[in-house]
């Protein structure tokens, strides 16, 4: 079969018509510019799309010269432009399609009763009429017409078989058969195209094409269903996006036909590598996010944050992944870390980073992880890197934090209870302060007795977000020398306690006079 230029075998080729810039520029907040336009046509152009649909030139001004403009730089793919069945439409659309290399126009009527009835205002009979004057009006225009039923799943049968006869005989190349409120179940749907490629007398001279609308959630199942009952078209939009809930999502659909080829054996001539740049170019084209969850081009798509999950990763990249990040152009599956997560990404994640550390250290650092992560929605690299570097540094402490409560406030004076740990012995101090931090140095001190100054108090964000570390940096200089000490803690007066005492181990352990048995 054989359709203006695009070879297909009917028995396993699907031809990839994308609407991304027509009905997926319909949906609410999703307007492109020109120059947005056109870089997602060659983008399109690029991954191997059959047909690309560039808009509705009687729309505006803008839309028409979108389409010329698209249709005069594409070399390989055809270009369409849609229609209503009136004169006005199908001369505008020939004209900005008519330098394209594949030339399309795509004219639609409706043909369900409630449409007919209430938005045509039309009998039967008269649409009949409109579709062989205006496919005609196209077929004079361009080789290659393509002719959709609107709300053709709300259509009855014997109608709608009328309809498509009817349009095949004013010479369309192509039948869409569209669910344009997304009311179809897959089964309805299969059956639909079966029926009607059954019923019709010329169906053969025709491509049918299914054209699907999420309002059920069901776009891609049903554009499945349809390629199961003959149609060998399926109209879709980059990341789903399109009128409502939107319509089919390429990716979806490209990559069920190539991870199910046991169940659906059909190809499409798409590069599935481009998928995620495509995704990315509409998304940022549009201002329009992709849902975290959405399948092939989601940021979680590759991503695994169950300890269960990252465990069997580890061991095996199948045992939770269907298909691999490089064949959809993700560059890797990564790891999440967080509070789902277990030893085993953990361990994976410090070795990624650089950090070797024994069994026992190991599991420390893990207790930290796990209670950091419980208090904190996002662990990242940095947070895993201060919670690591901290571990390491404090293995031979001699003054380590049990507790710290702090009464803070407008209403002062500012209070600490500080528990402390030196060489074994837990001590306890009650300190007031000129604020929080000074209330916390103040009961360090009065456990630790020294004479050291505080030359440098520095705090900021590891991560982002109100429930982000804060890394806390304290200098201590004592006799011209300096020690610096770091702390890291959601909670910032945690973590310049333990800043503090980190500067004072420092100054320990480098025999200053510093009395870390002061307490006794
Ligand atoms: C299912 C789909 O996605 S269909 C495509 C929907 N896309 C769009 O509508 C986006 C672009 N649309 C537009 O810019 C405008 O609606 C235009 C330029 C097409 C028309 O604008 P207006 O002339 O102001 O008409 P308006 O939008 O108010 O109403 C639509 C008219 O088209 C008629 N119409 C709708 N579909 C068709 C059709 N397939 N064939 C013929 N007439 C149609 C309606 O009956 C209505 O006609 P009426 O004014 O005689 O009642
Ligand atoms: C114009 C037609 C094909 C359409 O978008 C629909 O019916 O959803
Ligand atoms: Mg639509």
């Amino acid at each position: 079969m054989s359709n203006a230029g695009n070879t297909v075998s009917a028995k396993d080729r699907v031809l990839i018509f994308d609407t991304t810039l027509r009905d997926g520029e319909q949906c609410p907040g999703a307007t492109m510019t020109f120059e947005e336009k056109l870089e997602v046509a060659d983008m399109l152009d690029m991954m191997g799309v059959d047909i690309i649909e560039a808009g509705f030139p009687i729309a505006s001004d803008g839309d028409f010269e979108a389409v010329s403009a698209i249709a005069g730089r594409i070399k390989r793919a055809t270009v369409a432009g849609l229609a209503r069945a009136i004169s006005a439409d199908i001369a505008r659309a020939g004209e900005a399609v008519r330098h394209a290399a594949r030339p399309r126009i795509h004219t639609f009527v409706s043909t369900s009763p409630i449409h007919l009835q209430h938005q045509m205002r039309k009998s039967e009979e008269e649409v009949l009429e409109i579709i062989t004057r205006t496919v005609t009006q196209a077929r004079n225009l361009v080789e290659d017409v393509e002719w959709s039923g609107m709300d053709a799943t709300r259509t009855p049968i014997d109608y709608l078989c009328r309809a498509v006869e009817t349009a095949i005989k004013a010479g369309a190349t192509t039948i869409n058969l569209p669910d344009t409120v997304g009311y179809a179940t897959p089964d309805e749907y299969r059956a639909m195209f079966k029926a009607v490629r059954e019923r019709v007398p010329n169906a053969d001279r025709a491509i049918f094409s299914a054209h699907c609308h999420n309002d059920l959630g069901l776009a891609v199942a049903n554009s499945l269903a349809a390629i199961e009952g003959g149609a060998r078209q399926v109209e879709c939009t980059i990341n789903g996006i399109g009128e409502r809930a939107g319509n089919a999502a390429l990716e979806e659909i490209v990559m069920a036909l190539r991870v199910r080829g046991d169940v659906m054996p059909y190809d499409t001539g798409i590069d599935a590598t481009y998928l995620m740049r495509a995704s990315k170019a509409v998304s940022s084209a549009c201002s329009f996010p992709v849902q975290y969850n959405k399948a092939i081009v989601g940021r979680n798509a590759f991503a695994h944050e169950s300890g269960i999950h990252q465990d069997g990763m580890l061991k095996h990249q199948q045992t939770y992944e269907i298909m691999t990040p490089a064949s959809v152009g993700v560059t890797k599956t990564s790891l999440v870390m967080g509070k789902h997560s277990g030893r085993a990404a953990f361990r994976s994640k410090l070795t990624e980073m650089g950090y070797t550390l024994g069994d026992n250290q190991l599991e420390d650092a893990f207790t930290r992880f796990k209670a950091l992560a419980d208090r904190k929605k996002h662990v990242y690299d940095e947070d895993i890197e201060a919670l690591v570097d901290e571990n390491l540094a404090t293995a031979h402490d001699r003054v380590k934090l049990v507790s710290l409560t702090v009464i803070a406030g407008t209403r002062g004076p500012q209070r600490a209870m500080l528990k402390l740990d030196i060489d074994g012995r837990v001590v306890a101090e009650e300190a007031e302060g000129n604020g929080p931090i000074d209330a916390v140095f103040n009961a360090v001190k009065a456990l630790v007795p020294h004479e050291a100054v505080l030359e440098l108090y520095d705090v900021h964000a590891v991560t982002e977000g109100t429930d982000a570390q804060a890394e806390v940096t304290v200098r201590l200089g004592q006799n011209g020398a300096a020690v610096t000490g770091r702390g890291a803690d959601p909670d910032t007066l945690v973590s310049s306690c333990k800043a503090y005492l980190a500067a004072l181990n420092k100054l320990v352990a480098r025999g200053s006079r510093v009395h870390a048995q002061a307490a006794e």
